[in-house]
């Protein structure tokens, strides 16, 4: 069915971001941000709605998404809290870009 068509392309494209050749861009996305490990208390009160990867994963496994657009939307919000919370000169936010950069070539395929 078209609906099961567009979830494998989720599937795939979630696998891409996961692959060790970009776990050195990938790691802080791989699972939700822990405040207190990282040391930024405040993150909860800047960024409203954490997203990460294995958070996807998990919702794409318990058919928590009824379109591709909301499995985008949930990778698009990952990376903008990213933009949001860290500068733009910063690591992480230019692991981000990377990441993201990642997954549009492969969305787009
Ligand atoms: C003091 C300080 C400043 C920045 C950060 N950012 C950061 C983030 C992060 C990822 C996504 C996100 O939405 C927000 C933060 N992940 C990390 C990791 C894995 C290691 C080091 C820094 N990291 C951590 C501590």
């Amino acid at each position: 069915k078209k609906n099961d068509m567009q979830l494998k392309f989720c599937v795939q494209a979630l696998k891409e971001l996961k692959k060790t050749k970009y776990s050195n861009i990938a790691y802080p996305f791989l699972s939700p941000v822990d405040p207190v490990k990282l040391g930024i208390p405040h993150y909860p009160k800047v960024i409203k709605n954490p997203m990460d990867i294995s958070t996807i994963e998990k919702k794409l496994n318990n058919a928590e998404y009824n379109h591709a657009d909301e499995f985008e939307a949930d990778v698009r919000l990952m990376f903008r809290n990213c933009y949001t919370f860290n500068g733009p000169e910063s690591d992480v936010y230019i692991m981000g870009r990377a990441l993201e950069k990642i997954f549009d070539e492969k969305w787009a395929e």
